[in-house]
């Protein structure tokens, strides 16, 4: 994931330049314009040319580290794999954006006959290595590339793990990629880990980090700039809330389920309902998801607020006003969550709930 800010990522003019390039070149090619210019096409030919930058942020062992120490999200995808040890005999697995190839080597130990392990960033050439150091080669084979654009040693498998989850589920894109993996080399009735996800949303009121973050600008060293306030709104921030200072009951937004749902999933407009569950001032609405392994025996984790804190922590929009709600109250609107038009890896959520309309980007 872009767990850290990309900041190699392009700008929308510079995307809508090569969207066109890209076209007039696939038009040349003899393609017809309306199938090439089609807004999947487009999403396509953009990633492509402006994914260096993404899968560069993999090559470094800094981020893996933060992944693999992540003990919630690693431990569950080796429980998923290795208590259900009868789903993997004879099996054979993709492993989509393997990293270190962690996922492959749980794979092969709980029984996996094959396993193809594929990934664009530099870090593959040590998956390479740390297959061999775990004499795994023989099970293990690893691919340098996009899966979009590699020919696989076999079209398809019996099952698909990855980890493509960001920051509050969507942001990285990365669902583009399973679901093209999915439709393109998952076997008939195969399956896919995880196989279904949800994200949530919650109110804090946590005053003294609205304190720090927002009310700051009302006094800098006894000059105003509250100007700032505005701005400093508009950006989603990643931290890990205080479970003690959520102050309303959960919404769930949406649910996935990996088998059928779509690129368009990644737009989604829901209804949002929370109840007041004590007096307080909302400070900050809070999303994160659930993920779910539904085998004989299953496993999730959660990136709430309520669970032990994962690398994904929560994603905070925090409000410019607080809202004021007594227990009891039911607050309702609508969250819309889009690709970003700057960059089709990052977010665009809204939020209206009565009287305002709050837009964040997650970039
Ligand atoms: C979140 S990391 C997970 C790494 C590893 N599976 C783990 O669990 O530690 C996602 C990996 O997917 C790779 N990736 C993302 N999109 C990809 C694509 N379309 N084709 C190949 N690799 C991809 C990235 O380079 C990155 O190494």
């Amino acid at each position: 994931m872009i767990r850290e800010k990309d900041s190699e990522l392009k700008t929308m003019t510079e995307n809508v330049e090569k969207m066109r390039h890209i076209t007039q070149e696939l038009v040349a090619d003899g393609r017809n314009e309306a199938d090439s210019a089609s807004p999947a096409h487009c999403i396509k030919a953009i990633k492509m040319e402006c994914d260096e930058g993404y899968f560069n942020t993999y090559s470094h062992f800094g981020i893996h580290h933060e992944m693999l120490s992540d003990h919630v999200r690693t431990s569950s995808y080796r429980d998923a794999l290795l208590h259900n040890t009868a789903l993997w005999k004879d099996k054979t697995v993709l492993d989509l954006g393997c990293g270190t190839g962690i996922l492959s080597m749980f794979a092969a130990s709980a029984g996996a006959q094959k396993v193809i392990a594929i990934d664009q960033s530099d870090i593959i050439y040590h998956a390479m290595d740390i297959a061999r150091e775990n004499k795994l080669s023989d099970k293990i084979q690893l691919l340098k590339g996009r899966i979009e654009d590699t020919e696989l040693p076999q079209k398809c498998v019996d099952i698909i793990v990855s980890e493509w989850m960001g920051y509050f589920l969507l942001f990285e894109g990365m669902l583009d990629s399973v679901i093209y993996a999915r439709d393109h080399h998952l076997t008939e009735g195969g399956l896919l880990l995880p196989n279904r996800c949800s994200i949530s949303m919650i109110g804090l009121a946590d005053t003294d980090r609205h304190a720090e973050l927002v009310e700051f600008w009302t006094d800098v060293y006894g000059y105003r700039m509250t100007c700032l306030k505005h701005e400093v709104v508009q950006e989603a921030t990643i931290e890990v809330v205080p479970a003690n200072k959520v102050i309303t009951s959960t919404c769930v937004l949406t649910e996935l389920d990996l088998s059928t749902c779509s690129t368009s999933s990644l737009d989604f407009s829901s209804e949002l309902k929370l109840e007041a569950i004590t007096d307080g001032s909302i400070t900050a609405f809070v999303g994160y998801f659930d993920v779910f392994f539904d085998l004989p025996r299953p496993v999730s984790f959660s990136t709430g607020p309520h669970a032990t804190p994962t690398h994904w922590k929560q994603t905070v929009f925090l409000l410019e006003e607080p809202i004021i709600v007594q227990q009891g109250d039911v607050l309702t609107g609508t969250v819309t969550c889009q690709r970003a038009r700057r960059d089709v890896r990052a977010l665009s959520v809204t939020i209206s709930v009565p009287g305002r309309k709050l837009k964040f980007n997650l970039t």
